[in-house]
């Protein structure tokens, strides 16, 4: 924050000087801090508020720099070039350079200055390569993540967290120490933010902030990750922040799919962040601020880069606003100022944002005005492309003349030289003034912003003692930026700009300044021979194409490290990552390819045997279920037929209480017996019960035996069968008692023929009683016996002879009861009962209950069989499916983890420090 740099502000520059030493070898980028907001904490000076100016020029700045406000977050979205660059040309990088033009010193910078610049496009081809390769391998990974859902590293416990160092068992094969080199140091677990990932330059504050913020700031930010996915994943890690759940724990509770699908968005991001980095590293434009105290000589040394006079040059001081000066092809070729409106953002393209006036019109706007803060100043370009600072294809310089520096103006420029953009700030200063108060204040702050500063000596024309005004001006550098006093002969120059020859001013005598070119050389003593005057003039403009190469360099340098060290970062850390999740996923789906072939070795004899066991054991149901109903049908048949046939053999033990209660006798005897032949048929009932426990049971076996735990057991009540009326109704049979039933006829017959005294009798009674039933047997015996008899003895003996038989017989039949009746009952009910197929009826009506419930759970077998091969079959082809898509995922990561090492190397060996050094007079700039 403005803080810590209102901290140095006070010290002396004794002070400041020692910090800077402290800091040698630090990256000179690292911001003083930033807002909480997350935009760029831009310097203040001087009272540590922002200026109403430099609010203004912050909130203009989010939008109108080309970085900044594309760059917001990880909001990575095509940014825009800055306005006012030049159109991307790629082409344009390779051709040829400054050629040599003169001789001698001038010769020789001029070739070193295109060695410098062809080092500078390898660079930059070699980044760009890469950038392609590695959006194209992305690419890929993306739509391979689609179909094989990329594993995502994760911790094992979140214990493991507090040991950075130790790495999973499953994937031993990680480069920790290539995530590690990233940040250029080792990263501890204590301090997790020293790890430099690329996606933070997107950040606005990422370059803003010095490496203590960002470590205090990711101690105070809720880990979302574990020091170890974050030592190995410095791009792609996923933000995961949902509830309260441990990064680890969130990992492992994710599904692979959302895991994926969070992967996916992450690539994306990369995409489209290298693909801006890209478009970064093309753009040519490179920003140079001039700044420096008031009436330094500003305008006139950018009139000097320019050999034209553009910006109007004063005595008094003048330049009120930001002049920045474009080539005039950005703005179609047309000459031109666009002065923008105090709260406009400015856009060419839409004339409200600023007004047009001719650059004849500039000083007026220029000086003393309260309606604009900066003005977009298109030239043309009166030097050639080899000798060009404004354009030459490699890069094309857009100089910034800003107000002189005192207590109103100091803030906002601090500001506006805090712009990403920014690549070079150029301080002038006057040989005859040295350094103001405000021009300390700048200084101090832009060097630990910058790093490296850009200071011009202007007006060295007027200074007698020279050597004196160098040591003084040398001594003053020393203690307001030691970095820069260390490469002084590089960034120090002492030079007088109005020395060096420009075309006239525009609408001037010479018509807009065509390239005839006004001598300078203001300020030289009159009194020197003019031989020794001409030779110091060019003396000057000698050191002044010294200083303009210097600059060239400086800005190269400048732009390799705010350009391409970015791009060289992110692809390092990218391609690590990429390697990374490569490995494990090749380690997975090599571990997968493994199971799933183990799998179908096992699956295929399965499900082979599954489908034979599934015919097999059908015929074998079928088999048991007719065996047992058959057994059963045969049984019952046999078990009442045998009760119906014995019946009347058997002893019931009903008791015979004479000839009055023959009837109830019968009627109890006749129900005992149905009630034995009931009985039987409940035995046989519970034989059949016990015979489909033993069937259930077969066919639960055979279940067990060929689904083992798919099996589903049903539950089988066997008390519940033959339960129904319909059961009960079966063994019930209604038989009347009839009178008939007690006569024994057969045996009656047999006493007939034995007893002879009685026969005649006997015979009429029977022929009577034969009669009387219908029996035509009898008629012939009583025609027989009246011819014995004659017709008067037939006559007289008829009467009591018949009244003997009839009392003989009823004596007979009564007597004979208890011994014919059970015979004759069984005989009535044997027959009763074949009239009505009851023996038949019954045995088919338990075995078919039987069956009934046999079939249920055979039936339940089968489904379960034929689910169990289909089941089998679907994940045999599944099975296929995964076997046939971890082959392809084994091969594919197996290509990147070699491919990202490669390209890994490709961008390890693009070294942005070894430029050559010759030509950079040894400076080296970090
Ligand atoms: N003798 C001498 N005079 C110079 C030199 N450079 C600039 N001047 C003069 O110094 C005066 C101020 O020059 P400017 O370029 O307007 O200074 P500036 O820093 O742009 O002024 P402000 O932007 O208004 O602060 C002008 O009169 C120039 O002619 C130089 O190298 N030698």
């Amino acid at each position: 924050m403005g803080q810590e740099y209102f901290s140095s502000k006070g010290m002396s520059p004794k002070g400041h000087h020692d910090e800077q030493d402290d800091d040698h070898d630090a990256a000179p980028t690292s911001y003083a801090g930033a807002g909480s907001s997350g935009r760029p904490g831009y310097v203040t000076v001087g009272n540590g508020s922002t200026s109403h100016h430099a609010a203004r020029l912050q909130s203009l700045l989010d939008s109108d720099s080309g970085y900044g406000g594309s760059t917001v977050g990880n909001d990575i979205g095509s940014p825009r070039l800055p306005m006012g660059s030049p159109r991307t040309d790629p082409s344009r990088g390779d051709m040829p350079l400054q050629t040599s033009t003169g001789h001698g010193d001038t010769d020789r910078r001029n070739q070193a200055a295109a060695i410098h610049q062809l080092w500078y496009n390898q660079q930059r081809l070699s980044l760009r390569r890469s950038i392609n390769k590695v959006v194209e391998l992305l690419k890929e990974l993306q739509e391979n993540n689609a179909t094989w859902p990329a594993h995502y590293p994760s911790v094992q416990t979140a214990d493991s967290s507090s040991s950075s160092r130790e790495r999973p068992s499953f994937r031993p094969g990680f480069h920790h120490t290539q995530s590690m080199s990233i940040g250029g140091e080792p990263s501890s677990s204590q301090h997790p933010g020293h790890l430099r990932r690329a996606a933070t330059t997107l950040d606005n504050h990422s370059t803003a902030e010095s490496s203590k913020d960002a470590e205090n700031k990711a101690a105070s930010e809720p880990r979302l990750m574990s020091p170890q996915i974050a030592q190995e994943f410095s791009v792609l890690k996923l933000d995961l922040k949902l509830g309260a759940l441990h990064q680890a724990e969130l990992v492992h509770s994710l599904e692979k799919g959302s895991i994926a699908s969070l992967l996916d968005g992450k690539i994306s991001s990369s995409i489209k962040h290298l693909q801006s980095l890209g478009e970064r590293i093309e753009d040519t434009s490179s920003k140079v601020l001039v700044t420096g105290d008031l009436n330094a000589g500003k305008s006139t040394f950018c009139n000097a880069l320019l050999r034209r006079k553009v910006l109007p040059e004063d005595q008094q001081p003048c330049t009120s606003i930001f002049c920045e000066v474009l080539d005039a092809r950005e703005n179609g070729g047309i000459e031109e100022v666009h002065a923008i409106h105090k709260y406009a953002v400015y856009n060419r393209h839409d004339e409200t944002t600023y007004d047009v006036f001719k650059l004849q019109e500039l000083e007026k706007i220029v000086i003393d005005n309260s309606n604009y803060m900066q003005c977009k100043v298109y030239v043309r370009d009166v030097r050639s492309i080899d000798e060009s600072l404004l354009n030459n294809g490699v890069v094309d310089i857009a100089l910034i003349d800003a107000p002189g520096l005192n207590s109103d103006t100091t803030k906002t420029t601090a500001v506006f030289a805090r712009q990403e953009e920014i690549d070079v700030v150029v301080f002038v200063v006057s040989a005859a003034n040295h350094f103001t108060m405000s021009a300390k204040e700048f200084i101090w702050a832009a060097a630990a912003e910058k790093a490296y500063l850009f200071i011009v000596v202007n007006g060295y024309d007027g200074i007698r003692n020279k050597e004196r005004c160098q040591k003084m001006i040398l001594d003053q550098v020393y203690g307001l930026s030691p970095r820069t006093f260390k490469e002084s002969s590089e960034l120090v120059h002492f030079v007088s700009s109005n020395a060096v020859p420009t075309a006239p001013p525009p609408g001037g005598p010479d018509g807009g300044g065509s390239g005839s070119y006004s001598g300078g050389g203001g300020g030289d003593d009159p009194n020197d021979p003019k031989g020794k005057g001409k030779e110091k003039e060019k003396e000057k403009i000698q050191d002044f194409e010294k200083l303009e190469q210097s600059l060239r360099r400086f800005v190269l340098e400048k732009r390799a490290k705010s350009k391409l060290a970015p791009a060289k970062t992110y692809l390092t850390n990218i391609l690590n990552d990429v390697n990374v999740l490569a490995t494990v996923n090749s380690e997975v789906a090599q571990s997968e390819l493994d199971r799933v072939t183990q799998e179908l070795r096992d699956l295929e004899p399965l499900l082979e045997s599954s489908t034979r066991a599934k015919s097999e054991v059908s015929d074998q149901i079928d088999q048991t279920i007719e065996e047992t109903c058959k057994g059963i049908y045969d049984y019952t048949r046999m078990s009442l037929n045998s009760a119906i046939t014995n019946i009347g053999d058997r002893n019931l033990g009903v008791p015979y209480h004479g000839i009055f209660s023959a009837f109830e006798y019968a009627e109890a005897l006749k129900d005992e017996m149905l009630s034995e032949i009931s009985a039987s048929v409940t035995a046989c009932e519970e034989h059949a019960r016990v015979q489909t426990v033993g069937g259930v049971n077969a066919i639960k076996q055979l279940g067990i035996l060929h689904l083992g735990d798919e099996y589903h057991d049903l539950n089988f009540r066997s008390d519940v069968m033959f339960r129904r009326r319909r059961d009960a109704l079966a063994k019930q049979v209604e038989i009347p008692t009839e009178l008939w039933d007690f006569v024994d006829w057969s045996t009656l017959v047999q006493r007939q023929e034995k007893v002879a005294g009685t026969g005649m009798a006997l015979t009429v009674a029977t022929a009577v009683g034969g009669r009387l039933i219908g029996g035509y047997g009898w008629m012939d015996h009583a025609l027989s016996a009246a011819k014995v008899l004659g017709n008067d003895n037939l006559r007289r003996l008829i009467i009591p002879g018949i009244v003997v038989a009839v009392v003989s017989a009823t004596a007979y039949v009564l007597q004979q009861i208890p011994q014919s009746l059970p015979h004759r009952l069984s005989t009535k009910l044997s027959t009763q009962l074949l009239s009505i197929d009851y023996i038949h009826s019954n045995s088919t009506r338990i075995s078919s209950s039987v069956r009934k419930v046999l079939r249920f759970p055979a039936d339940n077998l089968r489904v379960g069989l034929a689910r169990s091969v289909e089941q089998l079959g679907a994940k045999r082809d599944e099975t296929m499916k995964v076997r046939e898509e971890s082959r392809v995922a084994v091969k594919y990561f197996g290509n990147l983890v070699r491919e990202s090492a490669q390209q890994r190397s490709t961008v390890d060996a693009v070294d942005l420090d070894a430029h050559p050094q010759a030509v950079a007079g040894g400076i080296s700039i970090s």
